[in-house]
């Protein structure tokens, strides 16, 4: 069955959220197919993280739904979102800078179905760059290698879908390209879909089959990556250029 063919493995309906009662999205919706690789772009504070917290539980739904392999996942908790296959990398990484390397990937292989060695060298012929840094602490690596190690320690989890937030922010241009080859061998190898919120045209550009604009809380259009390469365009829709 082709991707297009395919019924969506994360589908979003009408999904509002907000703090306190400051609404933020007013009726998100869209769908994801197995495999599939869906860019989100946005001028800042238009929502963009805020979707991807609602999406994993951190925050709650106010109105609409989410749902996963068919399955309504609304109410469900982080941990039960993650266990079913939802991998999520938050904006800043977020990884123990005090624990060495091997430990960060460690805690991703908790929800791991399989071994824990056998995760981890799995994971890591993936990302050769951090097979010298096994003992370093994960604080005392560079942004984009920090960034590397999120990745890394999330799919030690084994998602069916990752949920990533600015993964190029802050980071040089090297390794911006080297996440883009990552990400493009992780679909192409093990087929895992992609929900990426991006505002480096490359990187988004480069990675997504189709890219959704965010507007004030709501997905106001969609379109191919090669409209959004022009940075005209994209000035347009978004007011990013
Ligand atoms: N904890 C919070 N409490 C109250 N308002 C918040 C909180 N976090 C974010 N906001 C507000 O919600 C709106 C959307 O923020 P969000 O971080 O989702 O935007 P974003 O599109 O991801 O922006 P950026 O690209 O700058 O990360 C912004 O106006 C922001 O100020």
């Amino acid at each position: 069955m082709t991707a297009s063919a395919s019924p969506p493995l994360l589908s979003v309906g009408g999904l509002h959220s907000g703090y306190g009662r400051i609404p933020i999205l007013g009726g998100v919706t869209l769908a994801v197919r197995p495999g599939e690789f869906v860019g989100i772009l946005g001028h800042n504070g238009m929502g963009k993280t805020t979707l991807l917290r609602t999406l994993m539980g951190y925050l709650p739904a106010t109105a609409g739904e989410v749902r996963f392999e068919g399955a309504d996942i609304t109410r469900r908790s982080p941990t039960a979102r993650a266990r079913m296959g939802l991998g999520y990398v938050p904006q800043g990484r977020e990884i123990f800078p005090a624990l060495s390397v091997r430990e960060n990937l460690r805690m991703g292989c908790l929800l791991s179905k399989r071994g824990e060695d056998e995760t981890i060298a799995d994971i890591l012929a993936t990302f050769p760059r951090l097979k010298a840094y096994l003992d370093r602490p994960g604080g005392a690596l560079s942004g984009g290698e920090q960034q590397l190690l999120a990745l890394a320690r999330c799919l030690c989890g084994g998602p069916t879908i990752l949920l990533l937030d600015e993964p190029t922010e802050g980071i040089q241009p090297s390794i911006i390209e080297e996440i883009i080859e990552i990400l493009l061998r992780i679909g192409r190898e093990r087929g895992i879909a992609l929900l990426l919120v991006e505002q480096n045209l490359t990187c988004i550009t480069g990675l997504s089959e189709r890219i959704l604009i965010l507007q004030k809380g709501v997905i106001t259009r969609e379109v191919p990556p090669e409209v959004a390469r022009d940075r005209s365009l994209i000035d347009e829709f978004v007011g990013m250029a």
